[in-house]
């Protein structure tokens, strides 16, 4: 009761009201305008438009017709045209019951300057609103939404068909926060009021609702009478109560008070058709109360069940269901679900349209080609556009369900522009790695130190990638990069390595081309210059230029900051890379040993200690000679035997000379021993059979090779040795001489008796001489005895005829000064019994020296 008396003392009509019922009551006097005020002009009635609309201009609409059909086009059309959906929390849903053709719908459009459809009075009473209609009132803050409910106990629907009535009672007590009742002033008290039914349904349909909201119930008392209105009220409230009482309760309400339920305001008016004016002002007052009725204090019951404007279409859809479907109406659970639908609605819209987002488009077109500057700051402003939008519209609705949403919301944005944010990672990284390897091979061209040059640079690029991971980073996830930066120091590691190796190995090939030049060339030299001291000056002619190129490589080495194990190791390949050079250089010898065995033969059998050419005169032993040069080819075989890089020692010379060179100087008398072949093997004692070049079978093999071409040559010599004493030999032996002496003495007494015979000798052996020389008769018996004969008996005759014709001619020629001949001269131009001149004797010269070398050029061969 203590609600109702307060109701009672803040209602305008509950004592004012009384007697005197005029403008200027009630608690929002100060809010009140004069065009409030001011009697409102009734609205011409209209018709409902075929579709249910009654205008464009009025914004209603019919929200549910007369089948229960729920008209959702309807309504959305509203929402769209009443702007509903800006008002968040901000409105107030007001309804009216009552009996039908009760002026309800003349009360709401002059309390509301709404249009509802009101009954011409001229047409008597009938049914006018049918279903349920909806109208926004006007100039109300805030925005409040009207419903015009269809009249209870109708006699269209008939006595029994009280289905719609409840429904309809249901709707309205679950959407609104003021349920208006109407009621004719005469029916308070009476037993067989006419809405009795209607209060009893209402209290019934109450109990439906799994946790009501506290709703306000103004009975609107019409047609007051002179009864002051504090008469009345106590009477209507006596009623309200009996009907409270008399409506069965669940166990869990049998003791629950109605003020528990519903806030209970009673206002009084005056007969519209009977006192027009007066009934007028009294709405106009009444119309304050609706201003601020959802600010504390105001007109609305509490407000726990209301939904945000924006959900209450889908709201008002869902209640009509169930409430069609005759279930219980769980308005905790409903507005929760309201919350989920419209929620993931809003959520789903922002998907949507930042999917069709020219500045989204825009940045995700860029960033697939390049790095777009700014990014992190860009796609968080346009994410933040579209989750402060989400915030904005689901603000009024459950906080649980709009935190989830968003949730959802910002995860589904951010897995829609991860990619976007992978790709700008990965032009980050890959452009980073490109000026990295820029930078760095610069820095190496100026110079730097490797291991200082990568230090740095690494260090830089890697700094710069992680400003711009910060450039490319959003608000609104903590996006971790760090998957990127570790492939990119592994790219970068890579990299480095890669340039690493190829610098390493240039070095290496760079010290091995020094190595070649250094010992291929030398080597070959001593290798051909074999002697003892061969492999000694091999040795350290190995040591020498290893040492070298090992102290420059290993200095180059220390600017790549490598580990010593692994200097260590490359140190070790050079030396061993340069004994290699070394030992291939050997082994390329070896395979050329028997040419270089028959170079050196030729050079020292045909050339004498001045490197002259030999000239086999006779005099030479040529079995010395032979000798000499067979050992010193020798020497050449066992240097070129074995590797002897490590100083080792062998016995390969000895073995080599005692089975090659002095088993043919024992002959056959050791034929025992020949039986036990020293190079009757594949190896040599002592020596590895790595280090081995040419195996005792092959030098026996190659020595055999080398006497067989090298005999010829000897052979040659001989016969020209032989071919010279021949030609030189031409005094008879001595005891030729000595018998010629003896037996000769008397002829030789006879001579020295007659000069005369000493001048025809003299003559006879001039002449013989000349034809010897003309006839070239030695020349001639070169080729052999027959056709030595043959040539000279052609030649003899005419040879004899010239010789006698320029001795006739010499004769008979008469001596003059200037013909006269040089003594000096002729005496040189006569030689071997003829004459030559000058350009004859130079080419003799020539021939004679050609001659005499006929004997030594089968031997340079
Ligand atoms: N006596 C009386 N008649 C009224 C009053 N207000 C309106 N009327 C008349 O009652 C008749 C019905 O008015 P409506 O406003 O259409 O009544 P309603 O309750 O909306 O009617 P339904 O929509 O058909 O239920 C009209 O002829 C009005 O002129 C009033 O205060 N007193």
């Amino acid at each position: 009761m203590a609600m109702l008396d307060r109701s009672l003392s803040v209602s305008p009509f509950s004592s004012s009201a009384a007697g005197h019922a005029g403008p200027g009551l009630g608690v929002h006097r100060e809010r009140v305008s004069v065009e409030d005020l001011r009697p409102y002009q009734r609205p011409r009635p209209i018709s409902p438009s075929p579709s249910g609309e009654m205008g464009d201009d009025c914004c209603s609409t019919q929200l549910i017709d007369g089948d229960g059909v729920f008209n959702v086009a309807g309504i959305e059309s509203f929402m769209k045209t009443a702007k509903l959906a800006e008002c968040g929390l901000s409105y107030a849903m007001v309804s009216i019951m009552g009996p039908q053709s009760s002026g309800k719908s003349t009360l709401l459009n002059y309390l509301f300057h709404t249009n509802f459809r009101e009954m011409d009075a001229l047409r008597g009473r009938s049914q006018t609103t049918k279903g349920i209609w909806l109208a926004r009132c006007a100039n109300i803050e805030p925005s409040t939404l009207v419903m015009d409910l269809e009249g209870t106990d109708g006699r269209e629907r008939g006595e029994d068909d009280t289905a719609f009535e409840k429904q309809s009672a249901l709707f309205a007590l679950a959407i609104s926060d003021i349920v208006l009742i109407n009621m004719w002033c005469h029916d308070i008290g009476r037993e067989q009021a006419a809405n009795k039914p209607l209060l009893k349904t209402v209290f019934q349909v109450m109990m439906r609702l799994f946790s009501p909201r506290k709703t306000t119930l103004l009975f609107v008392i019409r047609d007051k009478t002179k009864t002051p209105l504090e008469n009345l009220e106590p009477v209507l409230r006596e009623d309200i109560q009996k009907i409270w009482d008399s409506v069965p309760k669940p166990q869990a309400h049998t003791e629950t008070p109605l003020s528990e339920f519903f806030n209970v305001e009673v206002v009084a008016l005056s007969s519209y058709e009977e006192k027009e004016e007066l009934f007028k002002e009294q709405v106009a007052t009444l119309r304050q109360r609706f201003f601020h009725s959802i600010a504390p204090g105001g007109l609305a019951g509490d407000r726990r069940g209301v939904v945000p404007a924006s959900g209450f279409s889908f709201s008002a859809q869902q209640i009509w269901k169930v409430i069609k479907e005759n279930k219980d109406l769980d308005l905790p659970a409903h507005k929760v679900m309201v919350a989920t639908v419209r929620c993931e609605e809003i959520a789903d819209d922002k998907l949507v349209y930042i999917r069709a987002d020219e500045e989204w488009l825009q940045l995700e077109e860029a960033v697939q080609l390049d790095i777009v500057p700014g990014f992190g700051k860009k796609l968080t402003a346009i994410l933040d556009k579209y989750l402060s939008g989400y915030d904005m519209e689901a603000i009024y609705f459950d906080e649980v369900v709009r935190t989830a949403k968003r949730q959802q919301l910002e995860s589904k944005l951010l897995e829609m522009v991860h990619p976007a944010y992978q790709s700008m990672l990965g032009h980050l990284r890959s452009k980073t790695l490109d000026d990295f390897k820029e930078a760095f091979h610069k820095a190496l061209e100026r110079g730097e130190g490797f291991a200082v040059a990568a230090r740095a640079c690494i260090q830089s690029f890697v700094l710069k990638f992680e400003k711009g991971c910060e450039d490319a980073a959003i608000e609104q996830a903590k996006w971790d990069p760090s998957k990127v930066r570790d492939k990119l120091r592994r790219d970068i590691d890579a990299y480095v390595a890669s340039v690493r190796a190829a610098r390493l190995s240039e070095l290496s090939a760079q010290y091995e081309g020094q190595l070649n030049t250094a010992l291929i060339e030398p080597v070959e030299a001593l290798l051909d210059a074999a002697s003892d001291d061969t492999w000694p000056a091999i040795r350290k002619l190995l040591q020498r230029e290893t040492k070298s190129a090992i102290s420059g490589f290993s200095s180059s080495l220390s600017a790549f900051d490598i580990d010593q194990a692994t200097t260590d190791k490359m140190l070790a390949k050079l030396e061993e890379y340069a004994r290699n050079v070394v030992e291939s250089k050997a082994k390329e010898e070896a395979g050329r040993v028997l040419i270089r065995m028959k170079d050196r033969f030729a050079t020292l059998f045909s050339r004498d200690s001045d490197s002259m050419p030999r000239v086999w005169t006779g005099k030479e032993d040529i079995r010395a000679i032979t000798k000499t040069a067979r050992s010193a080819s020798l020497k050449l075989l066992s240097v070129m035997a074995a590797i002897r890089l490590d100083d080792e020692t062998d016995n390969i010379e000895n073995t080599l000379s005692l089975a090659l060179v002095d088993t043919a100087k024992s002959g056959n008398a050791n034929r025992s021993i020949q039986s036990s072949d020293p190079l009757a093997s594949s190896s040599w004692e002592e020596v590895q059979p790595t280090k081995t070049l040419i195996t005792p079978v092959q030098c026996k093999s190659l020595w055999r090779q080398f006497k067989a071409e090298t005999e010829y040559t000897v052979t040659q010599a001989i016969s020209a040795q032989e071919a010279n004493k021949r030609s030189n030999n031409w005094l008879p032996p001595p005891w030729a001489i000595v018998a010629i002496l003896v037996l000769g003495f008397n002829e030789f007494m006879t001579l020295l008796r007659n000069p005369l015979y000493l001048a025809v000798i003299f003559v006879a052996f001039l002449v013989g001489k000349a034809i010897w020389v003309q006839l070239d008769i030695s020349g001639e018996f070169r080729n052999g005895a027959l056709p030595g004969l043959l040539s000279l008996s052609t030649k003899f005759l005419p040879t004899v005829m010239n010789i006698l014709k320029r001795l006739a001619d010499e004769g008979q020629r008469p001596a003059a000064p200037e013909t006269r001949r040089n003594p000096e001269l002729d005496s040189k131009s006569f030689r071997n019994g003829v004459y030559h001149n000058s350009t004859s004797d130079a080419s003799s010269n020539i021939s004679s020296s050609e001659s005499g070398a006929e004997y030594s050029s089968p031997l340079t061969q």
